[in-house]
């Protein structure tokens, strides 16, 4: 494929270089960064059959997601994902169009209102807590495995959200739900062949064994939320039940019941969108907290001056609540500054253009895919000093936030397809991480230096650090 000149319409167009799938690599960030340091911040691949224009500035990003943000929400369609959730009817794959837009607003203002991730609070404060208790209860016996506990945090925290109890945790269904959400989470994050080769696909995933994966998990996913929501079924002719924190699952059946939507619910839809709570919600969580507390651990300097930072502000308490957090401004900088070096989504869920449009001198036409690659963004040495230091202080002074306004930091992303949970997700982030730093010393195991650290990503739509981060827990206090 080297050489392969893009055959697009007449125009300032010449984009500036080609490349081809198997140039991308294990990790696509750093492959597509480092087209981007040859050729310039817009840069035109050829991704098996599919034309992809990569964006690797906060100026290009600014004219894709501000300038062009209406004609470039759509997604492109993903095998996986048409398998997976129920034809593409979740929130984060659906293609552009009256579907997608109402069960955005529904999300927008039912599912994640203000007064929603309110309603929340508690779930995060306990599962932090729990989070705390399971790190002294396995640091009492030597090494902690942070990154097994911490997964579990992600996924018991959504599970509560949004099925109302963690399956994850004791009961009928542990073991099995746990196997599901494992396969899935590889299934969408291992790229099919077929999504390349969209022309070849259904051959190429049945070569692969995809369809057969594909298909069985997604019948376990089926028949496991007919269970859940048999559950709630019941659960709501409980007398007295009206009290409780009502889950996402709760929200959508009482939407599907009120019937007030221009497009009624199905059922199927209202699996799709958990689905998506899951897919978008677990592992974002659990990539940020396992990236900031391996940064924390080999910039000791940082987590010092965190943890006197915390601790001088909180004075003895037995748990760092949610209304603390707004008094800890360094804080909030080192999670920017997690933000900043570790996008969970480091080139966003792809964007699809439904028109021609013109960004930087080039024009584009409609149907290209979109790489926002924010990770390189938040490297670029343009908008950054010393980009590859951890420097929280670099936002202490600063008014740059991650909300989408700013177009050097973008781990949400920015416009109409930009992060619908971002204040929960934000809030879970910066209460837990406050927790690990205000309870424990964190210490290398003996004769392990953090110079020698192995930070190898996994490929995936999110971004896993390969390695697990095994460290010394010493309880403060
Ligand atoms: C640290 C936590 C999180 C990060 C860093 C994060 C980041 C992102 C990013 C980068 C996108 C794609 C933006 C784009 O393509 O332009 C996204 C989309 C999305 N996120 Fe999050 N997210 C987080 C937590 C959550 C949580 C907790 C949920 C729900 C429980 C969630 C639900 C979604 C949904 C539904 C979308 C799709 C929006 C659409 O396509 O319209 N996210 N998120």
């Amino acid at each position: 494929q080297q050489g392969w000149r893009a055959n697009l319409p007449p125009g300032p167009l010449n984009l500036p270089i080609i490349g081809s799938l198997h140039r991308l690599g294990s990790a696509p960030h750093l492959s597509l960064a480092e087209l981007a340091r040859q050729h310039g911040p817009i840069v035109y691949v050829r991704l098996g059959e599919l034309p992809t224009c990569v964006l690797s500035s906060a100026e290009m990003a600014k004219e894709a997601l501000k300038t062009h943000d209406a004609a470039l929400a759509s997604r492109p369609t993903l095998c996986a994902a048409q398998q997976l959730f129920y034809g593409s009817t979740d929130i984060a794959f659906a293609p552009y169009g009256p579907y997608w837009r109402q069960v955005r607003k529904i999300c927008i203002l039912e599912l994640f209102s203000t007064k929603r991730v309110q309603s929340f609070r508690s779930m995060r404060e306990q599962e932090a807590a729990h989070l705390v208790s399971s790190i002294r209860s396995s640091c009492r016996v030597g090494e902690v495995d942070l990154t097994e506990l911490l997964g579990p945090f992600a996924n018991g925290l959504l599970c509560r959200v949004a099925l109302g109890k963690n399956y994850c945790e004791g009961g009928e269904y542990e073991r099995e739900f746990k196997r599901m959400l494992e396969e899935y989470q590889v299934l969408l994050g291992g790229f099919s062949l077929g999504d390349f080769f969209p022309s070849l696909e259904g051959w190429l995933n049945l070569i692969t064994g995809m369809a057969s994966r594909m298909k069985k998990t997604f019948e376990d996913f089926d028949r496991f939320f007919d269970r859940v929501i048999e559950d709630h079924r019941r659960k709501s002719k409980v007398p007295g039940g009206e009290n409780h924190v009502k889950d996402l699952v709760d929200v959508l059946l009482e939407i599907q019941s009120d019937g007030l939507e221009q497009i009624p619910l199905t059922m199927d839809n209202i699996k799709a969108i958990i689905l998506d709570m899951f897919a978008a919600g677990t592992d974002t969580t659990f990539i940020t907290l396992d990236w900031g507390m391996t940064e924390l651990i080999r910039n000791p300097r940082v987590m010092k001056k965190a943890q006197d930072h915390i601790r001088s502000k909180i004075g003895h308490k037995e748990q760092i609540e949610e209304s603390d957090l707004q008094e800890l401004d360094y804080l909030s900088a080192v999670v920017k500054e997690i933000f900043r070096l570790h996008p969970a989504a480091p080139v966003l869920i792809p964007h699809l253009s439904m028109e021609d449009v013109k960004i930087g001198e080039y024009n584009i036409p409609a149907k290209t895919r979109f790489f926002v690659n924010v990770w390189a963004i938040g490297r670029n040495p343009k908008s950054w000093d010393n980009p590859e230091e951890f420097c929280p202080e670099r936002f202490m002074n600063s008014l740059i936030d991650f909300k989408g306004q700013d177009f050097e930091l973008l781990p949400f992303g920015a416009g109409r397809r930009s992060c619908p949970a971002i204040t929960f997700g934000a809030a879970t982030v910066e209460l837990a991480l406050a927790n690990l730093l205000y309870h424990f010393n964190w210490e290398l195991p003996p004769g392990v230096r953090p110079e020698e650290f192995d930070l190898t990503e996994v490929f995936g739509i999110t971004m896993h650090r390969k390695e697990h981060l095994v460290v010394v827990a010493k309880p403060y206090n």
